[in-house]
């Protein structure tokens, strides 16, 4: 009997996993775990819970479907709560395991769980394989080292463009059915056991459900992944008008949605990439279909410029080789965070945010800079709030768009959002604000985004925080 585990990790799936494949191709039995460790249950530095209710519900509904896939294999899931290494230390001293195998990751956190595991295992004799299965470029791909990644995003994605290609996915692992788990797991040391009761004492169901005016109800798993990417290619050809529907801000198909799916790996980007590829070539190829792809070098580019910086990214100053002036002003903090600063288009963003776990592509934008360049506030701040709130939080995504809209990241030019222009750009009749902020839904069109101009402002609506036409005035210099 040859024993193999397999940590799952931000790889929440059995399509194009090759460190799940590999386990299974070289075990009898194979145990597929999951250890909860401090990203759900511990605080962030300014004390925001790290994974908050609508992430918590995502990953409870991501696991639930894991283990039901496994167990529709042949196998099930085996939980525990606690650090990884430790967990993984306690199995390989009760079992006979031969092989471990996992999904590499690059942040700095994940670093040292990975490290810590090197450890257990190396002490033991016990083989370790591991895959990098996150982003759309294998880093082997590259046409430099990782460490030569170049500063400015267009520079990285010409070159990859011309000189690398992009591995086909993996198909689901040729079963079922799976290795079975090894007799008595269910009294195995440190776990919880298999099955939705060791879920339920995990991650016990202590959230509400999604609010009805989300665009989309996010479901985690696996099979919900492959529904929305079936919904948005082949039964809407959303696909095909994305580049001209991206930046909107109202309804589930302005943009593909997928970000969630892909933050916790119940998607992966290769997978999406061959989707890709098959529609243009049964159904349509065009500016849209490309544009989709650009974005997720943006995905791929983040994790890369984290691989590169490591910590630096969680730095006051980021990239930036000058130390910049922050204020951490509690009271404007909680006014930006609960949606309360007077700027209906900043406002309707932040509740969105707080109700659903979720906020389009454009309106993570402004609000970012609005509270770095506008209200000068440290910008960590505004990470780590996203980083409890968003239902897709991918670390390298979230700390890398934080620090280039903030000014100390990637971005080569130090810009700032106009708020207003961008309000009446994108929401020009006040839609989108109507629908978040019912207090201002009677104000007429032209005053929807500057309520303190109209006779009567709303009551019930909070006057501006700060002066928004000196604070451009300020921006824009002299
Ligand atoms: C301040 C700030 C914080 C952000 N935090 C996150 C985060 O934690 N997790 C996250 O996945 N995205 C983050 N983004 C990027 C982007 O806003 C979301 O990926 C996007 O809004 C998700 O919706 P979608 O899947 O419909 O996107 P689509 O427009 O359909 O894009 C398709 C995919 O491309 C990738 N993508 C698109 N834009 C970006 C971008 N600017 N940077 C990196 N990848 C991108 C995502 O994987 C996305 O799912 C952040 C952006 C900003 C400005």
């Amino acid at each position: 009997m040859t024993i193999t585990l397999h940590l799952f990790r931000n790889d929440l799936r059995l399509l194009d996993n090759p460190a799940l494949t590999h386990a299974a191709q070289n075990g009898s039995h194979l145990i597929p775990l999951y250890v909860l460790d401090e990203r759900v249950t511990g605080k962030t530095r300014f004390g925001f819970p790290k994974t908050g209710p609508h992430r918590q519900r995502f990953l409870r509904e991501s696991l639930s479907q894991l283990d039901k896939s496994l167990q529709a294999n042949g196998s099930g899931l085996l939980v525990a709560t606690g650090r990884p290494h430790e967990i993984i230390a306690s199995l390989c001293d009760a079992m006979d395991i031969s092989l471990v195998t996992f999904q590499e990751e690059i942040a700095p956190e994940e670093k040292e769980t990975e490290r810590a595991i090197r450890e257990v295992l190396s002490a033991r004799g016990i083989s370790l394989r591991t895959f990098r299965s996150f982003t759309l470029f294998h880093p082997d791909d590259l046409p430099m080292p990782v460490s030569g990644t170049p500063d400015v995003f267009t520079q990285f994605r010409k070159r990859v463009e011309k000189y690398s290609e992009i591995r086909p996915a993996l198909p689901a692992p040729e079963f079922p059915p799976l290795p079975p788990l090894p007799e008595s797991l269910e009294h195995a040391p440190g776990t919880i056991g298999t099955g939705k009761a060791s879920l339920d004492h995990a991650l016990p169901q202590t959230y509400t459900e999604p609010d009805p005016r989300a665009a989309i109800v996010f479901r985690g798993g696996e099979d919900q992944a492959l529904a929305r990417l079936d919904h948005y290619f082949w039964k809407t050809d959303e696909l095909q008008k994305y580049k001209f529907k991206r930046n909107g801000l109202l309804g589930p198909d302005y943009s593909s949605k997928f970000s969630a799916w892909l933050a916790n790996g119940c998607l992966s980007p290769r997978t999406i990439h061959d989707q890709v590829k098959l529609y243009e070539s049964e159904r349509k190829k065009n500016v849209s279909t490309y544009w989709l792809i650009f974005e997720l070098i943006w995905r791929d580019y983040f994790h890369f410029i984290m691989e590169k910086y490591g910590a630096r990214l969680f730095h006051r100053d980021g990239l930036s080789s000058e130390p910049g002036s922050w204020s951490t002003d509690p009271e404007r903090f909680q006014k930006w965070r609960d949606g309360e600063t007077g700027i209906p288009f900043i406002d309707a963003n932040m509740r969105e945010l707080a109700a659903t776990g979720y906020m389009s592509n454009r309106g993570r934008q402004n609000v970012a800079s609005y509270l770095s360049k506008y209200l000068g506030i440290d910008w960590r701040m505004g990470a780590e709030w996203f980083e409890s709130m968003l239902i897709d939080y991918d670390v390298h995504s979230n700390w890398g768009n934080w620090a280039y809209v903030s000014g100390v990241g990637n971005d080569p030019r130090d810009r700032y959002f106009h708020i207003l222009n961008q309000a009446r750009k994108y929401d020009p009749k006040g839609d989108y604000v109507r629908h978040w902020l019912p207090e201002l839904a009677g104000l007429p069109e032209e005053h929807i985004h500057e309520p303190w101009k109209t006779v009567h402002p709303p009551a019930a609506y909070p006057g501006q925080l700060i002066d928004f036409e000196q604070t451009v005035k300020r921006l824009s210099g002299p």
